[in-house]
């Protein structure tokens, strides 16, 4: 495997808190890692440790087999975006980058290439940056991260603040960035973007790893959904058969069972069938929700809680 980031027994502890836990895992090149987990799970003090932001209790984050400090020139190999609220709030957008130009050592029409690349205007990149929206900022914090042409992103929930429009920007550009061999990391809370863009999954919970693999593992589809002429004969003849069924939502059924079984035990019995296929798998809401069910701090209530 590719790693670009790897992270190694990684802990990290503020007195007796234990904000991360013994976690490892690994970033593919030309893969985008989606990084979810809770408020308070441990997303951000992860990422700053691989940005040597923070110091690790024990274990170690590395880039390309280095640790961030021991990089010679850091942003030319990871564009690193966690706080897009932290940058100089007096500097203009242009000034924030033109600073970063000259100490990566990029040439200052690096800029002007950047700025279009986020679609912030001359107009925006003149004004100061206490007065960018939130989503302007993450624009901004973009730019910086790929001033220096680095082939890994570590990016703390950039599409927080950005609108509908500037959301499916973003999807587009981290696809494109892996399509192209780059590594991302990306935290979010938003599911429905992890789930689109995401190649690999890594969901943390109170510190701890508690699922990792690739998306299409970790929402492998489960069973098959069957329809036919007549669903309570087809259910009765898949439950003698010592199959699990269960009506579906949307009608149907649901079966436990490959396909080709729910279709053999159909034929024997002459049932005629409308429609058979895989299952959907879970989404990736529900097997959050449920992996992470522990560590919530909203727990649905229940018809006993009430
Ligand atoms: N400097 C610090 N001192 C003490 N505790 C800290 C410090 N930084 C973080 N923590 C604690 O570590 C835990 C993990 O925080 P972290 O910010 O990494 O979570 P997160 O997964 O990024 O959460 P969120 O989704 O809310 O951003 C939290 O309980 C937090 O309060």
């Amino acid at each position: 495997m590719n790693a670009m980031i790897t992270v190694e027994n990684l802990t990290k502890r503020y007195g007796d808190y234990v904000a991360v836990d013994d976690i490892s895992f690994a970033c593919r090149a030309g893969q985008v890692t989606g990084f979810l987990g809770p408020n308070g799970a441990g997303k951000s003090t992860t990422m700053r440790i691989m940005a040597g932001l923070t110091p690790a209790t024990a274990g170690r984050a590395t880039i390309d087999g280095r640790t961030y400090r021991d990089l010679d020139n850091p942003a030319t190999e990871v564009g690193v975006l966690l706080d897009a609220s932290a940058q100089h709030a007096g500097r203009t957008g242009e000034e924030i980058l033109r600073l970063s130009a000259m100490t990566i050592g990029v040439p200052r029409s690096r800029v002007d290439d950047m700025l279009e690349l986020v679609s912030l205007t001359p107009e925006e990149a003149g004004r100061r940056v206490r007065n960018y929206s939130l989503g302007m900022r993450q624009r901004l914090g973009l730019a910086n991260a790929l001033m220096g042409d680095p082939h890994i992103l570590i990016l703390d929930e950039p599409a927080n603040g950005l609108d509908p429009a500037g959301i499916h920007w973003m999807r587009g550009l981290l696809r494109d960035y892996a399509d192209r061999g780059g590594t991302v990391l990306l935290s979010s809370h938003l599911l429905h973007e992890i789930e689109i863009v995401a190649d690999d999954l890594v969901v943390i919970g109170n510190g701890r790893i508690v699922a990792q693999g690739t998306k299409a593992e970790l929402l492998a589809g489960t069973g098959t959904v069957v329809r036919s002429t007549d669903d309570t004969a087809l259910a009765t003849a898949l439950i003698t058969a010592g199959l699990r069924a269960q009506a579906a939502t949307g009608g149907g059924l649901n079966v436990d069972a490959q396909p080709a079984d729910v279709g053999a035990v159909a034929a024997v019995q002459g049932i005629a069938l409308t429609e058979l296929r895989a299952g959907d798998g879970a989404r990736l809401e529900e097997m959050f929700l449920s992996l992470t069910a522990a560590d919530q701090r909203e727990q649905p209530l229940t018809a006993g809680a009430l």
